[in-house]
C-alpha cells in the first residue's frame, strides 16, 4: 500500500476505459477511436450515444432503430410534470431541479428495482433517462415562464426536439445543427469529476438513476460544468458596464481566488479541442446577429491570455468558454446552459457506469489521517 498522497487524484489511473481518450498536450479528444472533429461535423448526437454505449458506430438501420427507441421513451407521466411545476414555482435552480427530476424519474420506471448486475436492464434505464432529460428540463423552464409544457415530437431528432419543446417552435437548420454539435462535444470526457462521481456510485452496484443523479450534482459546480453559465454572466456584466473585457478580467483578477471562468483545465496543457470548434460556431453565429458581439468579447479575453503567455501554460479556453456564447445566440436562457451540458453528458455517465459495472470493483480509496488518535473521552456534562 503506497502512502503517496495525490490530492485531487491528479494523474492517478483508477480504471481502464474504451470510451474516450484525451491527449492533453496535443489537444486531442477521441470517442471510441473517432476524432471529436469528425464526430461533431459528421455524426448526429444519437450516433454518438450509440457509439458510447456500444463501442461501434451504428449502421443506418441500427441508428434508425436506436433513435426510434429513444424517441419512444421521451414522454413522462403527469406526476413528473407536476413535480417540475412545483420546482419551478419554488424558484429552484435549474441544475437542482434537474437533479431532483432525474431522481424522481426512477419512480415511473418499472425496472427501477432490477439489480444493476442486470446490464441489459441498466442499459435500458440509461436510455430511458437520457431520453427523458430534455422533456423534464424543457417542461421546468416553460413552467417558470408561466407556459405549459410542449409534448415531445417523435419525428424530430434529439437536438431539434429539445429546442422545439423549449420554445414551442421547430428550430431552423442552423440551430438544430449547432445544438446537435454542441451535444456531441459535451457527451464524454474521460474521468472528469462528474463521470468519476457516477462511476463511484455505480461501483457500489447502485442503480443508474443514482449514478446519473450524482453526476448532475458534481457537474453543477463552478469548477466543472457550472463554468459555462459563469462565462456568459461575465460577458453580460462586461457588456452592461460597457467595460473593456481585458480591464474587466484584470481588475477582477485582483480579487483573491477569482479565476476567469472557462479558462484552465486539469488535463489540457493547450486549448481544449472542443473550444476550438465552439469558437468557430460562436464566431459564425455572432457575425450574423444583431447587438453585442459576444464572440468578440470572449475572444478579446482569450487574446489577452495568449499575450500574457498563459495559453501556452494551459490556462487556455476549455469547453465552457465559448459554449455559452453559442447557446446565447440560440436564445437559450443562461441558467439552462449547465443543465444542457448534463443532458449531453448523461451519455458519458451512462456509458462509463455500464462499462465499469461490467468488470466492477468497489471504488474505495483512503485518506491520510492527520487527526489525533488517543484523546480521552469527556462526558457531555463535563465538557
Ligand atoms: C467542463 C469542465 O469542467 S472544464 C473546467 C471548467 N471550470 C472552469 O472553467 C473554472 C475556471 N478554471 C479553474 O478553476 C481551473 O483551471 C480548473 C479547476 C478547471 C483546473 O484546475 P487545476 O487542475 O486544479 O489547476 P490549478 O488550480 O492547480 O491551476 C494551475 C495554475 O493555473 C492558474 N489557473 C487555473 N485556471 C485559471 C483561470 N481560470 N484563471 C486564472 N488562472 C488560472 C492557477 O491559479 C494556478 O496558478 P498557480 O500555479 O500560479 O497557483
Ligand atoms: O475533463 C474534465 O476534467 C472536465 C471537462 O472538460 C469535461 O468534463 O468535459
Amino acid at each position: 500500500m503506497s502512502d503517496e498522497l495525490r490530492k485531487g487524484l491528479e494523474g492517478v489511473l483508477v480504471a481502464e476505459s474504451e470510451l474516450s481518450f484525451i491527449d492533453g498536450d496535443a489537444g486531442k479528444l477521441v470517442y471510441c477511436g473517432y476524432a471529436i472533429e469528425d464526430l461533431a461535423t459528421e455524426a448526429s448526437f444519437e450516433e454518438v450515444l450509440y457509439l458510447l454505449w456500444n463501442g461501434e458506430l451504428p449502421t443506418e438501420s441500427e441508428l434508425a432503430a436506436f433513435a426510434d427507441s429513444i424517441a419512444e421513451e421521451r414522454g413522462v407521466e403527469d406526476a413528473v410534470l407536476e413535480t417540475a411545476e412545483a420546482l419551478a414555482a419554488a424558484d429552484e435552480e435549474p441544475m437542482a431541479a434537474l437533479r431532483t427530476l432525474v431522481s424522481y424519474l426512477s419512480a415511473e420506471d418499472d425496472e427501477a428495482d432490477v439489480p444493476a448486475a442486470d446490464q441489459a436492464a441498466s442499459r435500458r434505464k440509461g436510455r430511458r433517462l437520457t431520453a427523458k432529460i430534455p422533456t423534464v428540463l424543457a417542461a421546468f423552464d416553460r413552467y417558470r415562464r408561466g407556459e405549459e409544457p410542449v409534448d415531445p415530437d417523435p419525428e424530430l431528432g434529439y437536438a431539434a426536439n429539445f429546442l422545439y419543446m423549449l420554445t414551442g417552435e421547430e428550430p431552423d437548420e442552423v440551430a438544430e445543427e449547432t445544438f446537435d454539435q454542441a451535444l456531441t462535444l459535451h457527451a464524454d470526457h474521460g474521468l472528469n469529476a462528474s463521470t468519476f462521481t457516477s462511476m463511484v456510485i455505480g461501483s457500489t452496484m447502485a442503480d443508474m438513476y443514482s449514478a446519473v443523479t450524482g453526476g448532475i450534482g458534481a457537474l453543477s459546480g463552478p469548477l466543472h460544468g457550472g463554468a459555462n453559465q459563469d462565462v456568459m454572466e461575465m460577458l453580460l456584466d462586461i457588456d452592461e458596464q460597457g467595460a473593456d473585457p481585458v480591464e474587466y478580467v484584470e481588475k477582477k483578477g485582483e480579487q483573491e481566488d477569482w479565476r476567469v471562468p472557462g479558462m484552465g483545465h486539469r488535463v489540457y496543457g493547450v486549448k481544449d479541442p472542443r473550444a476550438v470548434i465552439l469558437e468557430k460556431k460562436s464566431e459564425e453565429l455572432n457575425a450574423t446577429a444583431e447587438g453585442t458581439n459576444w464572440y468578440e468579447l470572449a475572444d478579446a479575453i482569450e487574446q489577452h491570455f495568449e499575450e500574457q503567455g498563459l495559453v501556452s501554460k494551459g490556462i487556455a479556453p476549455n469547453v465552457d468558454f465559448y459554449s455559452g456564447t453559442v447557446y446565447y445566440q440560440l436564445g437559450i436562457p443562461v441558467d439552462m446552459f449547465t443543465p444542457i451540458f448534463a443532458m449531453a453528458r448523461a451519455g458519458g455517465w451512462v456509458g462509463h457506469t455500464l462499462e465499469y459495472q461490467a468488470e466492477n470493483r468497489l471504488i474505495r480509496p483512503r485518506a491520510r489521517y492527520t487527526g489525533e488518535k488517543d484523546r480521552e473521552f469527556v462526558p457531555l456534562e463535563e465538557r
